[in-house]
């Protein structure tokens, strides 16, 4: 988008990112190729989803990254890492929310850029081994865990983020291979969360998969509440579902009525019971950042604006923004940051909508504070506590690392030809489900 105001030269600080990247690559191929992480500080290998058992995470999440960023050497490392080694045939129970977001996205993002038939029958293999946590639920919303070689599911106590976050993945599996299962299953558990909104039009966010009853009062834009709304809006920007955009409006609607509040000229989403409207809480998870960018990109352009403005307060006061916080006192109630992205994914949406420079400022700023606090010797590092001088690191790097924060940097300061601005999709773990020029 041709930025309004004259735009200073961003080229400097997108060949840093793509230059930290690739450096934290190398270290990546060199000490832990395959394991789900690498240990930044010590540099070690950590699995993700099954103790003992990696399924290489970060060579997944990082496929699109490379390929966005040129690297198509190292993007070929990656590529011949997962098609020589990655089998999902693992005797053990993987959680059906994060397999979905990290390798069913990451795997057809890595297709989607690439063309390479392999990635995506990868994709469809995981996405299989999923499907009986949808198709043995009474409910029509899926288990929690379900063992990839087995079938076997388990825990159905859940919540709406793990029962609302497939239509993306799902929905360009149907649409790539023509099977239409993978849409329909996803779609029918958010239609059932959908339906037992309570009479404001909120949702609770936790709920139960056998009997379909809410397990707690409590509405959040925040975790577990986050990514549910982002799903309904993203099923009908992707596939043009006018139900899903529907149902997104009325849900909306409902939140911007009775679970929004301005104080000192900013907004704000308070936790409210879904019953009564009743503040419960005034704290904000870091991760309900992204909700400034979900308003933007859903027409909502100045709350969109404002929530991020509020934010914005939080990182000029901590640098790095804790996990959570009071947004009355602006103290930290959890003063760690893993490596969260939301504030710069919001940044990018926010800035796509609008071409406003202010948001790459912001997300510059958010870089800077990355590099400054969490580079170590072999990579990055989450923070334990972003108020200790010098922050305190973990010796831990998550593997949205390598698919979010500097996918969303190098987007907004490269003006990369490998991505079309105007007609794209990120999913809620930024894997590139449309718009990659090839
Ligand atoms: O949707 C998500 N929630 C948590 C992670 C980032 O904080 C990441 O997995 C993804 O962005
Ligand atoms: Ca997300």
């Amino acid at each position: 988008p041709a930025a309004a105001s004259a735009s200073r030269n961003w080229k400097p600080t997108a060949e840093s990112v793509r230059r930290e990247f690739l450096w934290a690559w190398q270290h990546y191929v060199d000490r832990a190729l395959g394991a789900d992480h690498i240990k930044p500080i010590s540099g070690g290998r950590e699995d993700f989803f099954v103790p003992g058992h990696s399924v290489g995470l970060s060579a997944v999440e990082a496929v699109d990254t490379l390929w966005l960023m040129g690297a198509d050497a190292e993007v070929a490392q990656a590529v011949q890492w997962i098609e020589d080694n990655l089998s999902f045939d693992v005797d053990a129970p993987f959680q059906v929310f994060e397999t979905n977001i990290r390798m069913v996205g990451g795997l057809a993002a890595a297709y989607h850029c690439t063309g390479r038939p392999r990635l995506l029958e990868l994709a469809v293999d995981v996405a299989d081994r999923l499907l009986p946590a949808f198709t043995e639920s009474p409910t029509g919303l899926p288990y929690r865990y379900v063992n990839l070689a087995t079938g076997a599911v388990s825990r159905p106590e859940t919540n709406i983020v793990e029962v609302g976050t497939y239509i993306a993945e799902f929905g360009v599996l149907s649409e790539w291979t023509g099977d239409r299962r993978y849409y329909d299953l996803a779609k029918r558990a958010m239609r059932v969360v959908h339906d037992k909104r309570t009479e404001l039009g909120l949702l609770p966010h936790d709920i139960h998969a056998e009997t379909g009853e809410w397990r707690n009062r409590q509405a959040t834009v925040g975790p577990p509440g986050d990514s549910y709304y982002e799903y309904l809006w993203d099923g009908y920007a992707l596939f043009g579902d006018e139900e899903l955009r529907q149902w997104y409006d009325t849900l909306t609607d409902a939140i911007l009525a009775h679970q929004a509040e301005r104080r000192d000229g900013l907004l704000w989403f308070p936790q409210v019971d879904a019953f009564t409207g009743e503040v419960l809480s005034r704290e904000q998870s870091v991760l309900a950042g992204f909700y400034a960018g979900l308003l933007a990109e859903s027409g909502r352009v100045d709350e969109g604006r404002a929530y991020h403005d509020a934010f914005n307060t939080a990182q000029e006061k901590f640098g790095v923004i804790p996990h959570s916080f009071d947004y009355v006192t602006m103290s930290a109630s959890d003063p760690s940051n893993a490596l969260r992205p939301e504030f710069a994914d919001a940044a990018l949406m926010l800035w796509l909508a609008t071409g406003d420079e202010i948001f790459r400022e912001r997300a510059r700023v958010h870089y800077d504070n990355m590099l400054r606090t969490s580079k170590t010797d072999y990579g990055f590092a989450s923070l334990s506590d972003v108020t200790a001088k010098p922050p305190s690191q973990e010796d831990s790097c998550p593997g949205y690392w390598w698919s979010e924060q500097m996918k969303y940097y190098w987007l907004l300061f490269s003006d990369t030809p490998r991505f079309d601005y105007r007609d794209n999709y990120l999913s809620t773990e930024a894997n590139l489900l449309r718009g990659a020029r090839r």
